[in-house]
């Protein structure tokens, strides 16, 4: 047998690698982690997932969003402070994270070496690593490798970033601006998750997305509440336009013409049209891996082995759905294959959760998907205006939506915008993936007052339209 320095290697310390590492230390494995960033955590601890949800909250908690309805105003606090605030947080919450997980890695016995990795043969790694301009490289060998190396924002050739007033995703977490104006192009999750940051802080938002609708694997009805309220506070979106040109003014300002020949002024462009996988560099023709025009790479949805049964991918590099949560999954059903504990992967639906502000949750069908495959449906909707514990949180703007199937009553998919609603949906998911349906929801007692109660009063709202002939003696 051929001696490797390590059972496993992944390349990636984000949700997908550190799953995996975790997972294969348990099973008795020697593993190694290679990382090029100076922490460990990977896009969702330092660019992505907790900046953007921690400069989030910290923008709610400044602004005391939460209290508004109860308040004449809302507070103002000046650019500094609100900066100072998320500044401050960020650097707690990170910091924090990274102490966690630094210590799973070592408790388990993971060795993080950092450094850019490159194949250089099917069990081989060369590792670079650059310390005040000297470059040291050296070579890993290792029996089973896995490829979780993430996404970075998708920067086209076109556009002039600056990363002062044209920037992605990336420059918003590494340091919060406070411009006077901005434009958003792509009203995907993450342009509308920041967008929607920004216009809490009162800026003057515009989004400009080239579909139709926004969010189209989201329930309509959610979404039309969800367009109302971005409506309200002023946010002009932009729909079915694209981009014919962006440009800097002489004073560095973004001037953006659309393809209906108008043309957007503001202070800042965010650029926010998706995401490419991170595969440059990454030495995949050494080990015959072509990745698709999006940098993705193609696996085995069961196993997650690449073309190369040794070498396995995992997290965003595979595409949909690209979430830290199902990375994670991703990355510990990989180790369990790679080493001989095969585990299905669930059949259970997963839930999504956009943390615009408002939030918005979502899992299991649409009402149109449900129609569309020629499904009996009853809807249920309930307005967190019917709960008592929105009216005691002065935020009522809230909306769930249950669908049902008519002929066995049980729940198909659950949709909510509004306070909670990722941290809401869990109870849908429970429901739903344990086939419970109508009966559940509508006799079950919830506390009281919570805004779980909207699950009742939308079952409530579904059963007494439901035609009697269905309606259980
Ligand atoms: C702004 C934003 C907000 C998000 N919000 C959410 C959210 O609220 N909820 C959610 O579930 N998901 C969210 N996501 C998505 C989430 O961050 C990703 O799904 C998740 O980070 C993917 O994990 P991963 O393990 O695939 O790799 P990543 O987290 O992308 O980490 C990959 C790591 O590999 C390193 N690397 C790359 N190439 C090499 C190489 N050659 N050698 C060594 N190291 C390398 C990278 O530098 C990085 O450290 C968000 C993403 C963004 C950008
Ligand atoms: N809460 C969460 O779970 C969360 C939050 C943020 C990001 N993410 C992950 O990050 C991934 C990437 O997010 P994203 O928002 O960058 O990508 P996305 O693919 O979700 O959205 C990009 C949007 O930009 C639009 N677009 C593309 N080119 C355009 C152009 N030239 N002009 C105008 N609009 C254009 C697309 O139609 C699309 O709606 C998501 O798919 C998701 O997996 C998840």
């Amino acid at each position: 047998m051929t001696d490797f320095d390590y059972d496993f290697v992944v390349i990636g310390g984000g949700p997908a690698g550190r799953r995996a590492a975790i997972q294969a230390s348990k099973l008795g494995k020697t593993v190694a982690i290679v990382d090029d960033q100076k922490k460990i955590g990977g896009v969702s601890v330092h660019t992505g997932t907790l900046p953007s949800k921690t400069i989030r909250e910290s923008v709610l908690s400044v602004t005391g969003w939460r209290d508004q309805y109860f308040k004449s105003g809302r507070q103002r606090s000046g650019p500094d402070v609100t900066r100072d605030s998320i500044s401050s947080r960020l650097s707690t919450t990170l910091g924090d994270e990274v102490e966690v997980i630094d210590s799973q890695l070592s408790r388990n016995n993971i060795e993080t070496l950092k450094g850019r990795a490159k194949f250089a043969g099917p069990n081989k790694l060369s590792v670079s690593q650059s310390v005040q301009g000297k470059t040291t490289t050296y070579t890993v060998t290792a029996e089973k490798f896995l490829i979780a190396v993430g996404t970075k924002p998708y920067r086209p050739k076109h556009i002039p970033f600056n990363g002062s007033t044209i920037v992605d995703s990336d420059s918003i977490a590494a340091n919060m601006p406070m411009p006077k104006s901005i434009v958003v192009v792509g009203g995907g999750v993450i342009g509308l998750e920041y967008a929607t940051i920004f216009s809490t802080l009162e800026i003057p938002v515009t989004v400009v997305e080239a579909r139709e609708n926004i969010l189209e694997f989201i329930d309509r009805d959610i979404i039309a509440n969800f367009t109302h309220q971005l409506s309200e506070r002023g946010i002009s979106l932009r729909l079915g336009r694209s981009i014919k040109t962006i440009d800097v003014d002489k004073n560095g300002n973004p001037q953006v013409e659309l393809d209906d020949g108008r043309q957007l002024r503001s202070e800042m462009l965010l650029f926010t049209a998706g995401r490419v996988g991170a595969v440059d560099k990454l030495g995949l023709e050494k080990i015959g891996i072509e990745p698709d025009s999006r940098g993705r790479l193609t696996v085995d949805p069961e196993t997650l082995q690449t073309s190369q049964s040794h070498i396995y991918a995992a997290g965003d590099i595979i595409g949909f759905p690209a979430l830290a949560s199902t990375s994670m999954e991703q990355g510990r059903l990989a180790a369990c294959h790679a080493f001989g504990h095969p585990i299905k992967s669930s059949e259970h639906s997963f839930p999504l959760g956009i943390y615009s502000i408002p939030e918005i949750a979502s899992i299991g069908m649409s009402e149109d998907e449900a129609r569309s495959k020629g499904m009996q449906v009853e809807i249920g909707i309930a307005r967190f205006q019917e709960t008592s514990r929105g009216h005691i949180l002065g935020n009522c703007k809230g909306l769930l939506k249950c669908i049902f199937d008519l002929n066995d009553r049980k729940l198909l998919g659950v949709h909510i915008v509004g306070e909670g609603a990722t941290e809401l949906i869990h109870i849908g998911q429970a429901v739903l993936n344990l086939n419970g349906g109508i009966d559940y929801l509508s006799g079950t007692v919830f506390n009281f007052p919570t805004l779980a109660e909207a699950y009742k009063v939308a079952a409530l709202d579904a059963y007494n339209r439901m035609p009697q002939t269905r309606l259980r003696a």
